[in-house]
Parts: C-alpha cells; structure tokens; sequence
C-alpha cells in the first residue's frame, strides 16, 4: 500500500533542524536548498564537512551551530532532518521530536521518517515531487532528471499566462471553473486523428 500524502511546505517560513555536517546532511542541504533557496535551517553538527560548508555557504538564512545535538534545539523547530552517522543518536532524535509533535525526517532510514524528501523537479511555478514510497530513490533521482530533461522552461509561461486570464474571469466560481476546464482542455484531450 502507498499510504503516503504529498504536501508542499513553505520552508521559507518554517524553521527547519538539521543535525549532522556530514555526507547524507550535504546531499539533503543540497536538494532542500535547490528546491527552496531561503529556507530556514538551523544545523546542528559534532564537526562539519567542507563540501558541507561549502552548500550551506549558499545560503544566508542556514545557522551553523556547532555542538551535539541536545533537545534544546528542538525548540522553535517545525521540521526536524535526522543526518548523523549514530543510530542512537537518530534515534533519540526521532524520539524527542516525537514527543513535541514535530515531523521528523531521519535521513536514509525509511522506519523512522514522518516524512520522505523527494525528487523534486522545479519549472518556475510549476513544482513536482516525487516519491517511491522509499522502495527506490535512484528510480526518484532518475525520474526528476527525466522530467527536468522534458518539461521545457516555457511551461511557466503557460501557467502565468493561465493565471492572467483567469484574473479576467469576471462571474461566480461556477463559471470560472467552467472557463477554466474549457481554455485547459486541449493539455489533456487525446489526438483523435490518429
Ligand atoms: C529522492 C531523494 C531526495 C533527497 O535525498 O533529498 C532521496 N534519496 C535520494 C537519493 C539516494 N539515496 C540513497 C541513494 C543510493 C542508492 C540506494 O541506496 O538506493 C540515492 C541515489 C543517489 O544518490 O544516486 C540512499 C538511501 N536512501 C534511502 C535509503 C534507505 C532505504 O532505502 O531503505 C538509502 C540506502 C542507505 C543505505 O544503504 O544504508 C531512503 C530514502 N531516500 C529518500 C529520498 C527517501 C525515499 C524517497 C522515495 O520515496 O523515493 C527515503 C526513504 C528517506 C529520506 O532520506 O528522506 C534523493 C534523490 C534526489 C535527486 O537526485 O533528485
Ligand atoms: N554517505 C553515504 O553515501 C551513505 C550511504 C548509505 C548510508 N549512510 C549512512 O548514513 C549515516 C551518515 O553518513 P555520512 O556519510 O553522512 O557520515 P559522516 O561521517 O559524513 O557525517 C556524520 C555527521 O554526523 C555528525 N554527528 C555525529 N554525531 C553527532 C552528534 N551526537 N551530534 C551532532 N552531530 C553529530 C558528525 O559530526 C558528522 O558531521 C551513516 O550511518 C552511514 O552509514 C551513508
């Protein structure tokens, strides 16, 4: 079963906690950083990486505290990414996050996430994430370089221009959807001369 429900967060305005400096903590930095260039995280880490550095320098709205991780840094905290190279320490991570009520990801250890990161193919406006239900995510990885691949740039100026012309709806939501579900539908309608 894939029980999973995608969601996508302003990490902008969210407050994200990382715990380690390593390897794992660099590709995660990477990809949330990619997706979303000014979201707030804090990371904790025992030592830092320099390729970790080197991403988290990207960005001004990262915190590097170093230190181990305690509870205390839970505080304040919306979003918790477990990366340290301790099991136990992962560990008492997810625990103490879940005593909080805090969604928490702890990297490459599918048993304990709230939450998955995902391949995340980003056009503009447009934004698709993608999830294997943790069964491959070299098959995530493939797949977001796919689509990144065949979804041309210009597909935002689509949506902006969709956007401009529902701005002139003038009428009920009845009728805007209407409108909407007309002007729309040739992206989905079959070819029916073949
Ligand atoms: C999509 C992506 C997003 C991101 O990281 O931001 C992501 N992993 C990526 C790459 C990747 N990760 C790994 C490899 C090496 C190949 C391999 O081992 O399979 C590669 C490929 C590569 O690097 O080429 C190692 C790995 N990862 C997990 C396990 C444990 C397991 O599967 O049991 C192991 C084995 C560790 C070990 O051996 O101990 C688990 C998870 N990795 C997830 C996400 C979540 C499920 C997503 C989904 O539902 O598909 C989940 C469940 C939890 C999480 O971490 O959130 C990112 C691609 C970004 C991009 O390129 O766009
Ligand atoms: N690197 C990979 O490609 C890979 C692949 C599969 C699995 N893993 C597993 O993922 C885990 C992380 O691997 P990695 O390569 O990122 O290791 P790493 O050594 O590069 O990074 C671990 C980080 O955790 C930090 N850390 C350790 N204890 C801490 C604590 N108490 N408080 C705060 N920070 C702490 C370290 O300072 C370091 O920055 C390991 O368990 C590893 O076996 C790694």
């Amino acid at each position: 079963m894939n029980h999973l429900y995608p969601i996508f967060l302003k990490v902008h305005e969210l407050n994200v906690l990382l715990v380690g400096g390593g390897f794992v903590a660099t590709e995660k930095l990477e990809f949330l950083l990619k997706s979303s260039p000014e979201a707030q995280v804090t990371v904790v880490s025992k030592e830092f990486r320099p390729e970790f550095l080197e991403v988290a320098a990207k960005a001004d709205t990262v915190t590097l505290i170093e230190d181990l991780y305690h509870e205390k840094y839970l505080g304040g905290k919306h979003l918790v990414i477990g990366a340290t190279d301790n099991k136990a320490v992962n560990r008492q991570i997810r625990d103490e996050a879940k005593e909080r009520f805090l969604l928490v990801n702890i990297a490459d250890t599918p048993e304990l996430c709230d939450f998955y990161l995902g391949g995340i193919v980003t056009k503009g406006n447009l934004k698709i994430a993608i999830s294997t239900n943790g069964k491959s995510p070299t098959t995530a990885k493939r797949l977001r370089q796919l689509l990144e691949e065949v979804l041309p740039e210009e597909i935002d100026d689509l949506l902006l221009n969709l956007n401009a012309y529902r701005e002139t709806l003038k009428g009920d939501f009845e009728f805007k959807v209407k409108a909407m579900n007309e002007i729309t539908e040739g992206l989905v309608r079959k070819d029916t001369r073949n």
